[in-house]
């Protein structure tokens, strides 16, 4: 385990400092480096690198490009976070390129994104997920699509799904109020570059159960504590930096299958809005 690892967040100025936080609450140490003549460097020191399509330019776009060959030269695990990609066929074109490039062992968005990434139509409003609902065939799909690349995918919402080769893995925390408060995506895709840099890739959906349950058990906390939602974001970071191990365990809801048609029943009965 290595104490503050750097954690390289190639990012939007949207949610930028809020990611950096997050990263600086759980005990990492975050930067968010994009000149082209320091970011190969700067991902070479680092434990992770992730990269976030939002509110994307030509510039940063290279930046992930270079920084994403030093860190599959290194081995570092890679985060891609799709934000924005189902309503950007720029950004889907430069997601479906760096995933076949650099090898990301997680790929990470909402159920419009991933959706959008897998060339299903979707609903999406912007960055905001327009699509709730997963069938059977859009599931084996993702299947597929983690076989293929050799990568896991974190589905967000209202109930998670983390796929891998052989299994789904739902998690049913957290609070619709991470929903009304911009690039609460974006931050745990900083907390989910720092939960991979303490691991060995065969832990990697270990690292993200604990990574997104931290984001989502820290929300419902938050949620019973504040009224609003700017005290609400200001709770979220208390407890992100003060929550022990033991105060998320047992607390996370769990739910594994590998048969698709067991996810969308389980997402159907427990589906809130
Ligand atoms: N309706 C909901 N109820 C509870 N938790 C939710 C809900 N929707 C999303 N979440 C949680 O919020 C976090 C962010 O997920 P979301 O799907 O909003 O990402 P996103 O669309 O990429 O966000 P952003 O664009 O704001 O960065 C996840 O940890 C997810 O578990
Ligand atoms: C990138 C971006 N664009 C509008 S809001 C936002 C941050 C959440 O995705």
């Amino acid at each position: 385990m290595i104490k503050k690892p750097l954690i390289h967040y190639i990012t939007h100025p949207i949610a930028m400092t809020d990611c950096a936080n997050a990263i600086l609450a759980i005990g990492g140490s975050p930067i968010m480096a994009e000149h082209h003549a320091e970011v190969q460097d700067i991902t070479a020191k680092s434990s992770a690198l992730v990269v976030n399509l939002g509110n994307t330019t030509d510039y940063r776009m290279q930046a992930m490009r270079l920084s994403g060959q030093v860190a599959l030269e290194k081995r570092l695990p890679i985060v891609l976070d799709l934000t924005g990609i189902a309503v950007s066929s720029l950004r889907r074109t430069f997601a479906h390129d760096f995933i076949t490039m650099f090898s990301p062992q997680l790929v990470k968005g909402n159920v419009s994104e991933i959706l959008a990434l897998l060339a299903f139509a979707t609903q999406a409003n912007g960055v905001d997920t327009g699509d709730n609902h997963l069938t059977t065939e859009q599931l084996m799909k993702m299947r597929s699509f983690c076989q293929a690349h050799s990568c896991i995918l974190l589905v967000t919402g209202e109930i998670d799904v983390i796929v891998d080769l052989g299994r789904f893995i739902c998690l049913k925390n957290g609070s619709d109020k991470l929903i009304q408060v911009t690039g609460t995506g974006c931050l745990l895709s900083g907390m989910l570059g720092y939960f991979l840099s303490q691991v060995s890739d065969l832990e990697t959906v270990d690292a993200v159960v604990k990574a997104v349950g931290l984001l989502t058990i820290a929300s419902e906390y938050a949620d019973k504590n504040t009224a609003g939602l700017g005290s609400f974001k200001a709770s979220l970071f208390d407890y992100l930096g003060n929550l022990k191990p033991n105060q998320i365990k047992g607390k996370i809801l769990y739910f594994e299958r590998q048969m698709p048609q067991d996810i969308v029943r389980y997402r159907k009965d427990n589906w809130h809005e």
